[in-house]
This record gives structure tokens, C-alpha cells and sequence, in this order.
């Protein structure tokens, strides 16, 4: 493939390589790397992908004046130095001619352009959205303060032109910064969302969301996740940085639950929609920073069969991998968009007991040097196991039937004890009921194992109850009298 533009730009440093080459070197990158880190994992062959142009599907267009005309493109490498472009091989081709004819028209209308180093001017860059499967494209002005002269005239002409525009916004930043959306957008026309079909499911998102840039390819990861957990029906997922929803989504018809966690509270509201506008009613979603998730689940033994987490480039936290392990998990899923952070926290899930034997790759960034890692982890099985042989019956070295019964007797578990029991036995003596999170609150104080509470993920979001003195007697009266101490 050519592009002019290519090595002023180095958005895509692997443009240059035949795309059977570029697989090759990402593979031979995770491989040495694993290698380097002494972690004994086979990569599988990388999933490469067929759409390898033309599939990112959302864009930022930063503005330059050129000869006295206005021009558009992406930045240089790590500069703000605008690379004038009609047609990045990377967009979609509807986006490449949206953006042409923004750029055309914020010529026509003499919009001023911000300029960083004074900080003056007007409009700072253009995000776009695109939704492949519905079509559906969102357009973003970022400008450095409200008033944007012609932006009704802007507004009308570009959804006329485009009916595939479903919404346009406007967000202002005004600070001298490279990050490109600071605030809230507001919305100049349509719902100020849109909505893709992934994986048979409908996914409404906003401006902020995350969104996996390569659709085509993201299918594929999130099948290969389902097919790498092969859940039964009956597991509690976690599925940790969630987004707006779309891994633990997909899983919810295999399993009982979803508990979705994202710190962005915009996604957990859109996470909470999408599984609404899909009739997903075994899933929940709570905004929380998902460590400190971790540190209250770990708190109050919350059991989860499976975690995934996919965290943002700079990976997870001990904490949360701590965390994660304490609660026994029998399969943890770790999606990664990083290399070198995943090999860091595969080294500390590894130390804690949780191994894997092979990692697979997807592409989901072809030409450029990144690529996607998904890897399957589960609890160490035993080093070595001892193979007795027992002859049952009468006679020497055999072991009697009567003798077995009479020990299954004598080593039958007790009934289990439940919290209702307890809230039972308190109110019909002492008159008064007793909240879940207290009763756990004492059998932690007295060193017992809690268990989840019905209202748990409720609690998670508020801190930890400190039962008063006349509730903790009683419930440790009830303990006593359900000889649990
Ligand atoms: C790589 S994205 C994955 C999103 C989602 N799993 C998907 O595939 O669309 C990482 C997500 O983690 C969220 N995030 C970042 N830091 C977080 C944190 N400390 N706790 C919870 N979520 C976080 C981001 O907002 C983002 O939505």
C-alpha cells in the first residue's frame, strides 16, 4: 500500500511490509518478550485480519492553513504539527469524504482555527465516529469556547449532504492542552449517540466511550473469549473495565450473571441501556474504579466464577490481581492491548498460582506495531498426585463398609447457617432485625468466613457497616446458639 503521507505522519510504521510479514513480526514480538521474561507460554498463531484498510472507526482530524487555504489531516508523530491529507487508507472511505467536506466548508465560511502556541482562535479538531454495521456516524467540533459562528449553516449543510450523520456535537476546551475532549459535548443535532451492531447485539455509545477501533476484528476477539472460557451456564462472570458492556454482554446468554465494572460512569449509564435495548437481564453494571472493586469484593468474599479484565494500555494493578486471586476464581481472562504491561501482570498472577499455557494474538491495528493479546488463566493444578489402591471388605488390608459409614457419620459437614437464619434467631429475641453487612461485619471481627450477601454488589458501593454494640451481642448470641462459634 502508498501513502504519501506515511513516514511524515507514523501512524502506520508497518504500512511498508507485505501484511504477512507485519503478522510475523508481531508474533515474533510477543514471543521474544515472554521469552525475555522467562514466562513459558506458547503463542498460538496470530489472528490476522481480512479488512486491513479502511477499518478504523474513529477518527481524530486536527486543522492548518496552507497557502491561505485551509487543510486537514492527523498529526505527526508525537508533534502537533497538522500533515495535510485528502485520503488516509486508514478511514473508512465515507469518513475520508465527511471530512473533506468539513474542511471545504470551514474554509467557505473563514472559521478561525485555534492556534496552540497563542492560544487563540477558534476551532481545535473534528472526531468522528463510525458505527460499520448500522452505518451510523457522529461528527465532534472541539472548540476552545462556545460560540462557533455558522454552526447552524455548518450543521445543516453536512446532514443534508450525509444522512448517514445521525448526530453532531460541539465540545469546548478551553485550556492550553493536547487532550482533545476535556468537557462534556453538547449536542447541535440528533441524540448525541449511535448505535453498532457487535456480535449480534446492539451498542449505543457516546463521544467518550470506548470502542474497539477495528469492529471486524473485535467480533472475532470477543468469539475467541467466549470459545477460551466455555462457559456452562451457570458461572457468575465479572468482567472488569468494562465500557459500555460489550465483552460481558456477549457472554450473559452462557452464564448466570454479569457484573460489569467501569470507572467512567457515562459507560456503566450506556452499559445499563445496552443491556436493556438487548433484553439482557442477568447483567449489572456498578462505576467504580475496578481495584478498589476488587479490594471490597475480596472484603466481603464475593464469589465469581470467572473475571476477565481489559484494562486500559497501562495494565491492571497488584492490588487488583491480589485481590483477584483471594477470591479463587476458576478461570480469569485477561485481554490486553499491551504487551509489555500483560507480561508485568501475567508475572504476578503467575506467583500467586494462576498459570497458563498459550496466549493468542488478534490484529486488531493492522500496519501499525501494536496488537491485541488474550490469555486464559487458571488456578496451578497439583505438581505431583499419589495413586492409592483401597480393597474394600472384610480381611486383612482390607478396608471394612461399616467402619466407612460410621466415619462419614462422624465427619458429616454441620448444616450450613445462613444469614436469615441469624437475622431469624435476633429478631424473634431481641426485637430487632439486623442488616446482612453487620452480621458479616461480626463473623469478620471474629475471624469467620463471610459469605455473600444478598444486597452484596449494592454494598460495594457504600463502606463498611460497623454494627452498634447492642446488634453485635445479639448477633454473636445467635452465633453461639447456632454453635457457628
Ligand atoms: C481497553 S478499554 C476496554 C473496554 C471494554 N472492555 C471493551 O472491550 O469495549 C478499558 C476501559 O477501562 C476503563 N478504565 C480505565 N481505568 C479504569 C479503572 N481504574 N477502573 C475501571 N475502569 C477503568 C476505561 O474507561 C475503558 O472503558
Amino acid at each position: 500500500m502508498k501513502c504519501n503521507v506515511s513516514k511524515l505522519c507514523g501512524g502506520c510504521p508497518y504500512l511498508a511490509l507485505p501484511y504477512e510479514t507485519q503478522l510475523q513480526a508481531k508474533q515474533k514480538q510477543v514471543e521474544e518478550l515472554l521469552k525475555a521474561n522467562h514466562l513459558k507460554i506458547k503463542v498460538n498463531p496470530i489472528i490476522g485480519a481480512q479488512k486491513i484498510k479502511g477499518y478504523r472507526n474513529k477518527v481524530i482530524v486536527g486543522f492548518a492553513k496552507h497557502k491561505g487555504k485551509i487543510v486537514s489531516g492527523l498529526y505527526a508523530a508525537h508533534s502537533h504539527r497538522v500533515i495535510a491529507t485528502r485520503h488516509c487508507l486508514m478511514h473508512p472511505e465515507l469518513i475520508n469524504r465527511i471530512i473533506q467536506r468539513i474542511t471545504e466548508y470551514l474554509d467557505s465560511m473563514k472559521i478561525e482555527l485555534y492556534n496552540e502556541r497563542t492560544g487563540t482562535g477558534l476551532l481545535r479538531h473534528v472526531l468522528i465516529r463510525y458505527a460499520q454495521n448500522t452505518k451510523e456516524v457522529m461528527v465532534v467540533f472541539v472548540t476552545a469556547r462556545p460560540q462557533f459562528p455558522s454552526r447552524r449553516n455548518l450543521v445543516n449543510l453536512l446532514v443534508k449532504e450525509f444522512p448517514e450523520i445521525k448526530t453532531i456535537l460541539q465540545s469546548v476546551n478551553a485550556r492550553q492542552t493536547s487532550v482533545v475532549m476535556e468537557n462534556e459535548a453538547f449536542i447541535l443535532y440528533g441524540e448525541g449517540v449511535i448505535t453498532d451492531e457487535l456480535c449480534g447485539l446492539d451498542f449505543t455509545m457516546t463521544a467518550n466511550s470506548f470502542y474497539q477501533i477495528h469492529h471486524d476484528q473485535c467480533e472475532r476477539l470477543y468469539q475467541l473469549a467466549k470459545k477460551k472460557l466455555h462457559l456452562s451456564g451457570r458461572e457468575k462472570v465479572l468482567d472488569t473495565y468494562c465500557g459500555i458492556g460489550t465483552i460481558g454482554l456477549t457472554l450473559a446468554d452462557q452464564c448466570k450473571k454479569v457484573t460489569g465494572v467501569e470507572i467512567n460512569a457515562d459507560s456503566i449509564v450506556l452499559a445499563k441501556e445496552n443491556a436493556k435495548q438487548n433484553h439482557i437481564r442477568n447483567a449489572e453494571f456498578v462505576s467504580m474504579d475496578s481495584t478498589k472493586f476488587m479490594m471490597e469484593a475480596k472484603r466481603f468474599h464475593h464469589a465469581f466464577d470467572v473475571i476477565v479484565l481489559d484494562p486500559p494500555r497501562a495494565g491492571t494493578t497488584k492490588t487488583f490481581i491480589e485481590s483477584a486471586c483471594s477470591l479463587h476464581p476458576k478461570k480469569i481472562l485477561y485481554i490486553s492491548c499491551d504487551p509489555r504491561t500483560l507480561v508485568r501482570d501475567l508475572k504476578t498472577f503467575f506467583r500467586l498460582g494462576y498459570q497458563s499455557k498459550t496466549l493468542d494474538l488478534v490484529d486488531m491495528f493492522p500496519n501499525t506495531d501494536h496488537v491485541e493479546t488474550i490469555v486464559l488463566l487458571s488456578h496451578k493444578s497439583p505438581d505431583s498426585v499419589i495413586n492409592a489402591t483401597v480393597e474394600f471388605g472384610e480381611g486383612e488390608g482390607k478396608v471394612p463398609l461399616n467402619k466407612i459409614a460410621e466415619r462419614t457419620k462422624k465427619y458429616q459437614p454441620k448444616p450450613k447457617i445462613t444469614y436469615q437464619m441469624i437475622q431469624e434467631y435476633v429478631e424473634k429475641n431481641y426485637g430487632f432485625k439486623v442488616h446482612t453487612a453487620y452480621i458479616a461485619e461480626v463473623k469478620r471481627s471474629l475471624g469467620l468466613t463471610t459469605y455473600d450477601a444478598p444486597n452484596a454488589i449494592e454494598e460495594l458501593k457504600h463502606p463498611r457497616k460497623h454494627p452498634p454494640k447492642e446488634k453485635a451481642e445479639a448477633i454473636t448470641e445467635a452465633l453461639k446458639y447456632y454453635e457457628v462459634i
